[in-house]
Formats: C-alpha cells, structure tokens, sequence
C-alpha cells in the first residue's frame, strides 16, 4: 500500500505541495486531474524520490515502509517506477541495453515486450534520441515493462499520442496494472476474484481521461494549488470540471480544511 500523509514539498525554494493525503491499496489504480501547474507531476516526482523535491512536511509510508527521504534507486528496487512525461535524452545508452537495465537482472524478453509496443524498430536507438511524442510514450511503457514495478505512476501517458497508439498505450497499461479483460478470464476465475488477486497499483495523471476508456480507475482526486482533494468516482471528476472549471469541481466537496479552501486563488475564464 502507498500512504501520504499531510506532504508538503518544496522544490527551489517554492512550496509546490500544499496539503496532500492519499492511500492507494494493493490491486487499486487512482486518476490524478488539475489544471496546469497544480503540481501533479511534481507528486509524483516526489514519490518517485526524485532528488530536488524537498518534503517540508508529512510522510511517505510505502510497503510499510517510511521511504520519505529514501533515495530514488532505493524507491526502485522497493517497487516504485514511472513513465515521464518528458523523459530527458540520454546519449550514448541504446534502448535495448537500457530496458535490460530497468529487468534489474531478471531474464526478460525485450525483443518480445519490444513487440508488444511496437517499439522493435528503435531499439538500437539512443535512449529518446529524436523520437516523437507518442514514440517517447511507448519507449516509457517499455521501460515499465521491463521493471514491472509494484507502484507504476503514469506522467499524461495519453498526451502527443495519436487515435490508433492510444488503443495500445491504454491496453498495456491496463494490462501492466492486472486490468485487462484476458487477465480476468485467465484459469477460469470470476472478475471478482480476478479484483481481489490484483497486487499493482497505479497513479495516473491525466487532463482528458482518455485512459478511463481502457481501465477501471477506482478513485479519482484533483490537485488544486498543490492541495489534493475530491476523492470520488474520476468520471464525475471529469463531468464536474467540464461544466463548471476546476475551481468549483474543488469547492464542492468539503476542503481539507477552511484555511486551506480560502488560499485558492481565483482562476480567470478567459
Ligand atoms: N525547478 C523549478 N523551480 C521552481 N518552480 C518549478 C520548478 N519546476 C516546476 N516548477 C513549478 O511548479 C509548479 C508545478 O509544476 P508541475 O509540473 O508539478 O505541474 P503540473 O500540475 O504537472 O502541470 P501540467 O499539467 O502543466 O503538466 C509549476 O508552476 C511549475 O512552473
């Protein structure tokens, strides 16, 4: 199970992270909404423990485990693995020789997994080196594949991919977190007791939802100014904010707290 409890987090000297509670339990995946530069991806960066995300307060509970302030290969060997948004180039690692890295010594098929994200083609290719959005967004998943981490956080894993790579992107990563349909039939077992054997979780970020078309999310939150709230089914979320904007979506529900309600600012329509 991943618990935060109260996070606050600084990054350069600003307080990115407000006010952040959140429990994801074995076999669950959580949907992360907010408008731009709330601080979604800098949650999950500090989860991850990426270095330069500082935590001013609160705590990390992982596997039982305080990993508040554990390093980020620590995190990784722990079960925790991400997909970025923006991975950065890294010259002079191929692909290949950097999925076999992430196996972390266990025997993996990379021609194989390579396949299933149509991704074969650039596996002698520098890591990122010139690939296009949704080439960067498989290349991720690949990575993930290989690691096949506890704890998979998704960085806006539907943005800059087209109609046909969204089919693949979505039904791997329901497939990565035990929520794909064959995993449901698989030796006969019931879709309940299919949920109940579920052991991944999953925190995704998204602004269109696009990935809720190929998995069960079972709770959806928005960050708002660093403060997380609205626990509560992701399509409503999405209907919410359509309708009236984020900034109503977060009043609507009782705020973690009425000082913290009041330091929202207000959000221009134009
Ligand atoms: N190194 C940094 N120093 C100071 N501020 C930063 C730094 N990196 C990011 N920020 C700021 O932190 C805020 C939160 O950024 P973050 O990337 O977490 O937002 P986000 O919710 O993921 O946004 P988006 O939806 O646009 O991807 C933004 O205002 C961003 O400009």
């Amino acid at each position: 199970m991943l618990l935060i409890e109260d996070l606050q987090v600084e990054l350069s000297g600003k307080l990115l992270l407000r006010h952040v509670d959140l429990e994801i339990k074995p076999g669950e995946t959580h949907v992360l909404f907010g408008p731009n530069g709330s601080g979604k991806t800098s949650l999950l960066m500090t989860i991850l423990g990426m270095p330069g995300y500082i935590v001013k307060h609160g705590r990390i509970v992982f596997k039982g485990e305080d990993i508040t302030h554990m390093p980020i290969h620590e995190r990784a060997q722990l079960g925790i693995g991400m997909a970025f948004q923006r991975p950065p180039t890294i010259h002079g690692l191929k692909t290949r020789q950097m999925v076999g890295i992430c196996a972390h010594g266990r025997e993996v098929d990379v021609e194989g997994m390579a396949e299933e994200v149509n991704f074969s083609h650039f596996l002698g290719r520098e890591v990122n080196a010139g690939l296009s959005g949704g080439e960067i967004k498989r290349s991720e998943l690949l990575q993930l594949m290989a690691q096949n981490p506890d704890l998979m956080l998704f960085d806006e894993p539907e943005s800059g991919v087209d109609m046909e790579n969204m089919h693949l992107v979505g039904a791997t990563i329901a497939h990565l977190l035990q929520k794909d349909k064959a995993v449901y039939h698989a030796n006969g077992a019931s879709i309940a007791d299919s949920r109940r054997k579920r052991t991944k979780m999953g925190l995704i970020i998204t602004h269109t939802g696009y990935i809720l078309d190929y998995l069960e999310a079972d709770s959806g939150h928005v960050l708002y100014n660093g403060i997380l709230s609205c626990p509560s089914n992701p399509r409503e979320i999405l209907r919410c904010v359509a309708q009236n904007g984020y900034q109503e979506c977060v009043r609507c529900v009782v705020p973690p707290s009425e000082h913290l309600l009041q330091e929202l600012p207000v959000i221009s329509q134009d």
